[in-house]
């Protein structure tokens, strides 16, 4: 061995041996940061570097909170990298623990969802729209303005007619895709589900459709011609519609994507970064323009005099005509948040209510026969905004699908200084999740609680009476500004299906297929409809 190999070897050891001493005096300083910390809430013990991430990576995030509320009870902590201040979650998983972050309070100190991050404001959204704007002001006059116009009467009852004639289009593809002699249809239901949540969503918001249903339908045809494509629409509209609805998505994913600190965004992740940003980019300008056409329009209108008040109930025109000094930008980053607020949490939630129907059927008969009663005299007359509020039996059955497969069963808050939770001081900038489906799932709360009984919500039955046990929609301030939307639009699908058709699994064994990110996702699965 030459004098230079063994001094390379002697320098490769030295280097080794001075990393191991960085990593041991590195890995101490945190167990000894850990183990001295203030608050010491329960919860498993974290690596250096990793905090407890690699126990989510091996068994799945969800079983991972599941086993952690199990081992550590109604209050514990997780955390996600070594920081021991910006990498702390806390998970609540006890009503009375929640009155003070859902607090309507408007000196509440939990009125953000996310603390803001460097990647929020790469992106855009730290201090625009409302899901993840961490600008009390900015986040408040967002809320003021959409509030009125997602809960106006008006919009509502016309959501419950565009609806109708979706459905109606849906339906036509249906027959178009069986034969007239088929007994039974059998559809991939939850594929159809986000097609049809996204016409929804974009039909209401922008008053035009984005073709998501035709263009599903149009992927049936066949060369052959025994499935003839629907051509009334041009290319030009396909190809944007399918830009629209890839950048929705991508818009969505986005918003996850923020999370991951800036190092790792721009070095491993640099693709992805990259492609959400230019995706985004596309969709606000996409957006803003269809804002500038639209208020074009509305000026021309009101030129030639026509009652523009009347005849445009979609919330881009409602904000135009409500709100005529704001800028094209905040209607556009509150427009499109209500895309990402409405579509999957709309679709998944339907999927999930028909599962249930499909495995109970006396609990689909009782649906069936309060449309009966409601729509009495004609069946298949157009259905009206009062026969939606009508329709309580729908709503106790959405709360107890919403109780059993929530879409939300985590809830986000975090505080702007510090605060007291419980026995415990937490510093600014903490994050807390209310673990609802824990709640959901408690027998201190709901009877027989892995019982699927929609008869619970129904009004003089089990008393529901504790705060804060069944929040479908979040709590307090940032409460969920749709829900009204939401409600309205799955009421109004119910009816149009089950006062037509009736259902059951195309395969009996039929699982309920979960995903899960931040929220729940309905999977696939087929059902065979039927007339009634
Ligand atoms: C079944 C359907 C839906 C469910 C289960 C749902 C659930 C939720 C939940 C749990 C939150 C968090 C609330 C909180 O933190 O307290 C939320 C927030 C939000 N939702 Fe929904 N939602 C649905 C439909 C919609 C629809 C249709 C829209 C829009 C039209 C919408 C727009 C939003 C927005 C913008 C926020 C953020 C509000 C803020 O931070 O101030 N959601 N939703």
């Amino acid at each position: 061995m030459t004098l230079l190999t063994s001094s390379i070897i002697v320098s490769i050891n030295e280097l080794f041996k001075f990393i191991l001493l960085i990593l041991t005096l590195y890995t101490a300083r945190f167990y000894f940061r850990y183990f001295t910390r203030k608050n010491k809430v329960p919860g498993p013990l974290p690596f250096p570097f990793f905090g407890t991430m690699p126990y989510s990576y091996i068994v799945g995030q969800y079983r991972f909170l599941n086993y952690c509320y199990e081992k550590y009870g109604t209050l514990f902590e997780i955390y996600v990298g070594d920081d021991l201040n910006t990498n702390r979650e806390i998970y609540i998983c006890k009503p009375e623990l929640l009155e003070k972050i859902f607090s309507s309070s408007t000196k509440s100190n939990f009125l953000l969802r996310r603390p803001n991050n460097e990647g929020m404001n790469e992106f855009g959204f730290g201090k625009s729209g409302m899901v993840v704007n961490s600008d009390l002001s900015s986040w408040r006059r967002n809320r003021m303005l959409s509030v009125p116009l997602l809960m106006n009467a008006g919009f509502l009852k016309t959501q419950v007619h565009v609806i109708q004639e979706l459905f109606q289009e849906m339906e036509n593809y249906w027959k178009l895709l069986h034969d007239k002699n088929d007994e039974k249809i059998i559809l991939d239901f939850t594929s159809w589900m986000h097609r049809f949540a996204l016409d929804v969503v974009i039909t209401s918001s922008l008053g035009r459709s984005s073709y998501a249903l035709k263009s599903f339908y149009n992927t049936f045809t066949q060369s052959d011609g025994t499935i003839e494509k629907n051509e009334n629409t041009s290319s030009i509209e396909y190809d944007s519609s399918d830009l629209l609805i890839r950048q929705v998505k991508s818009f969505f994913k986005a918003l996850l994507f923020v999370k991951h600190p800036s190092w790792l965004r721009h070095t491993f992740l640099i693709y992805y970064n990259n492609f959400y940003l230019n995706e985004i980019k596309s969709l606000n300008n996409i957006i803003e323009n269809f804002i500038k056409l639209r208020r074009e329009e509305i000026l021309l209108e009101i030129k030639n005099g026509k009652n523009v008040q009347e005849d445009r109930r979609d919330i881009m025109s409602l904000f135009l005509l409500k709100y005529s000094t704001i800028t094209d930008e905040v209607i556009r980053s509150n427009l499109i948040e209500i895309f990402i607020g409405g579509n999957e949490t709309v679709s998944s939630s339907i999927g999930f209510i028909m599962y249930y129907l499909c495995k109970y059927p006396h609990v689909k008969n009782q649906l069936i026969d309060e449309i009966d009663v409601i729509l009495s005299s004609n069946i298949l007359r157009e259905i009206t905004f009062e026969d939606i509020e009508k329709f309580e039996y729908a709503e106790a059955l959405i709360k107890e699908v919403t109780r059993l497969t929530p879409i939300s069963p985590l809830i986000a808050r975090s505080n702007v200084v510090e605060d007291e939770l419980g026995e415990y001081t937490f510093e600014a900038g903490t994050k807390f999740y209310a673990f609802m489906i824990q709640i959901y799932k408690n027998p201190e709360y709901f009877t027989n609680p892995e019982e699927f009984n929609p008869d619970r919500f129904l009004k003089g039955s089990e008393k529901i009476s504790r705060f804060n046990t069944l929040l479908q929609f979040g709590s307090g301030l940032r409460m969920c500004p749709g829900r009204q939307s939401a409600m309205t639009v799955i009421k109004t699908f119910l009816m149009c299906f089950f006062r037509k058709y009736d259902v059951e699994f195309a395969d009996e064994n039929q699982e309920l297929k979960i995903s899960f990110d931040v929220s729940f996702h309905c999977g696939e699965y087929k059902i065979a409809i039927k007339k009634r």
